[in-house]
């Protein structure tokens, strides 16, 4: 099966689940595995600790099984359908797994016995001895063998498994919007996520959250079954059951002990030591971070870092105070017993008093280490039990939010296919509003404006004043709260954003910069030609760029200083000797910006795009090169026959490009308080003419 067989298609009708999950604010009463996830969220003390154990009560096994059930056909893709003769041996060998330890236990007493009856008895035989001796090798070789075969099977399955989550945690990574991936509770269930497909690089030890842990459980039921057995053959007597009660007891113990003696949780991280581990992170980034060190130095910031990183790390490493438990002196006391000592000579004594008895030696270890494996193998099942459980509600994290629906997409009923208009993109805004999440104030109120398709409009502005944050609705980026966005006279919500990404072309005003090659850097604003460097080339020399990468040591193969890259030292073992032209190359900052321009052009003036964005394209670069970059723009925006085939929309604080376009939208405060042509509002003599006269 491939990783994307059986996951929805971008076209696929979504279910009403799917909608609600995608809106988790909204109050639904239908069962989906988002508020199944949400109630077993509810269980915890402390709902904003993510990944906190579940509690192993009767509601929380209930609302397991609810979760179990509503994932069941995903369980089977990932855990059943590529493999499923692997997964068999895997459940076979976990139920056979579990009475290892009693054929032991009876080939051991058998070998005793035997011994026993040699050298006490001298009613035994030699041969026989052999007989068992190598009968229990025999036992010892095909354990072995199957306890390989069981390990090489469960690896290549965590493996095959681990490729499958993290292919579509990414893909569904990759579809989501920005304002899905926004939503504070969808960045909580995708923790949650994030954990279940970590948890498959654990190995599903014992103690680790891992869905293996589904079939340890009943590894360790068959296990404990099969002691019972073993148990119930215990000879009739007060003797032997008092002895029995006592190995059952000295091996309950150290059980014990973990809920009356002293406690060393494994407590999950409050919300405070995880804001702590985040500062000292930030700080030690700080450190070794090429691109912060001049500021670093600068500002003197070595003491203030020190200060705030050792704050944070003495809470992250619990020491902040030195000061001496408050322990109870009894408790300090039996601390410093050795529990362990005491329970191993407690062992003896059910033996002791087993050897009175008549019965056989080698029946008596049996019993004994019977019993105090079925002692373990109980304290292990609620251990793992709830791990088990805590990986099912992590897998319903997993299969929630693979349902999620990206919140920009219409649904299908309401869907409207993108026609494109002659002349470009029509754009008209209607008492547009919009708040970020999390924000107090709205970015943006009644925002009114009309741009007909061919037209040039030019977002100006002070600072904060709304200009990004329009852009990226105009682009579908953001979704806007209230007011209608029209976009060829059709609602902008009823198309699919990828339709309409497909038919726009934008530098954003923090560009990214990856830490790759010229081409690649360039490539990715139109990926179908990223493997033609003439097509990169052409792109550069539009964005007036390819002297400055001919210069490069590799030309367009040169790999980029994305300043990122330097944030952090590689992790030990991981780091590679850089290849020659894997050396980063850094650019200053108008370098970076035609590259980014590039990137833009790479698909600009393809016939299929209709909308340009430019959010501030210019201001890293000299007035000429400005000059240039905005003749290109225009030239991209119309035909061989120079007619205007694109709108453009560019944002821009240098008012004296502001004139090249045929409308200005004069911005303050989130609202647009002036709209008309450069020479209209210049007449108006209001914000946008006291700005231009102010520049230029
Ligand atoms: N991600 C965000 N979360 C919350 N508030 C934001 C976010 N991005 C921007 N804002 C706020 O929204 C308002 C408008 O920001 P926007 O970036 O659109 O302004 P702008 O006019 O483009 O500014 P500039 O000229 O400095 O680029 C500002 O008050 C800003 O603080």
């Amino acid at each position: 099966m491939s990783p994307t067989e059986g996951r929805p298609d971008y076209d696929t009708p979504h279910s009403p689940s799917q909608t609600a999950q995608a809106e988790p604010a909204r109050e639904r009463t239908e069962e989906t595995l988002f508020n199944l996830w949400q109630t077993s969220r509810a269980l915890l003390p402390s709902q904003t600790t993510i990944g906190a154990t579940r509690p192993l009560n009767r509601k929380s096994i209930a609302l397991a099984h609810r979760v179990a059930r509503m994932c069941a056909t995903d369980v089977h893709k990932l855990f059943w359908s590529d493999h499923p003769y692997r997964m068999l041996f895997l459940l076979a060998l976990s139920f056979a797994r579990g009475v290892f330890p009693v054929f032991k236990g009876y080939s051991h007493a058998m070998i005793i016995n035997e011994i026993q009856s040699l050298f006490v008895s001298n009613y035994s035989s030699w041969a026989r001895l052999t007989q068992l001796v190598g009968a229990e090798v025999l036992r010892m070789a095909g354990e072995r063998l199957l306890e390989s075969f069981a390990a090489d099977n469960e690896q290549f399955l965590q493996n095959s498994i681990r490729f499958l989550v993290e292919y579509q945690q990414l893909e569904q990574r990759v579809r989501l919007d920005v304002p899905t991936l926004s939503d504070p509770v969808i960045r909580d269930l995708l923790a949650e996520s994030d954990m279940f497909v970590a948890s498959f690089q654990a190995l599903g030890g014992f103690g680790f959250t891992s869905p293996f842990n589904v079939i340890r459980v009943f590894t360790l039921l068959s296990e404990i079954i099969s002691h019972l057995f073993v148990l119930s053959s215990v000879p009739h007597g007060t003797l032997p059951f008092l002895a029995l009660l006592l190995s059952l007891a000295s091996a309950a113990a150290p059980f014990f002990r973990q809920f009356y003696g002293p406690r060393f949780d494994a407590r999950p991280y409050s919300a405070s030591e995880m804001r702590q581990a985040e500062r000292q992170e930030q700080m030690r980034q700080l450190v070794f971070s090429e691109t912060h060190r001049p500021e670093v130095m600068l500002f003197g910031l070595g003491p203030w870092i020190m200060n705030t990183w050792s704050s944070a790390r003495r809470t992250a490493l619990d020491i902040q105070n030195d000061r001496l438990p408050h322990h109870f002196p009894l408790e300090a006391l039996l601390a410093q017993v050795n529990m362990a000592q005491v329970i191993a000579s407690l062992h003896n004594v059910p033996f002791m008093l087993m050897l009175q008895s008549s019965t056989a030696l080698g029946s008596l270890a049996l019993y004994r280490t019977s019993a105090q494996a079925f002692v373990l193998a109980i304290s292990s099942l609620f251990a793992t039990a709830q791990a088990a459980i805590q990986s099912i509600f992590l897998m319903g994290a997993f299969c929630a939010f693979m349902e999620l629906k990206p919140q920009l997409r219409p649904l299908a009923t309401d869907r409207a296919v993108y026609a494109p208009r002659v002349g470009g993109m029509k754009i008209e805004a209607r008492n547009i509003a919009y708040t970020y999440p999390g924000a107090s104030e709205p970015a943006l109120k009644d925002v009114n404006l009309t741009l007909e398709a061919g037209e040039t409009l030019a977002l100006v502005g002070y600072n904060g004043s709304g200009k990004s944050t329009l852009a990226k609705l105009l682009l579908r980026i953001i979704e806007f709260d209230s007011g209608e966005l029209l976009v060829n006279d059709v609602d902008i919500r009823r198309y699919d954003p990828v339709e309409l990404h497909a038919a726009s072309a934008a530098v954003f005003q923090n560009f990214a910069r990856y830490d790759t090659t010229v081409a690649e850097n360039v490539g990715t604003g139109f990926v179908h030609d990223i493997e033609r460097p003439t097509a990169v080339r052409k792109a550069l020399r539009l964005a007036q760029c390819e002297q400055v990468v001919d210069g490069l040591p590799y030309g367009i193969d040169t790999r980029l200083d994305s300043d990122t890259s330097s944030a952090s030292p590689s992790p030990v073992g991981t780091s590679m000797p850089p290849l020659p032209e894997r050396t980063p190359h850094g650019l200053s900052g108008g370098e970076w910006q035609r590259i980014a321009l590039a990137r833009a052009f790479m698909r600009a003036n393809r016939p299929e795009i209709d909308l340009l964005v430019f959010d501030e394209p210019t201001s890293a670069l000299d007035a000429q090169a400005q000059a240039k970059i905005f003749d290109t723009i225009d030239t991209m925006s119309r035909s061989s026959s120079g007619q205007k085939c694109k709108t453009v929309v560019f944002i821009t604080h240098r008012l004296s490009t502001a004139r090249r376009a045929d409308k200005v939208a004069m911005m303050e405060n989130g609202r647009v308080i002036e709209f008309g042509s450069h020479e209209d509002l210049l007449a108006r003599d209001g914000s946008y003419a006291a700005l231009y006269q102010a520049s230029v």
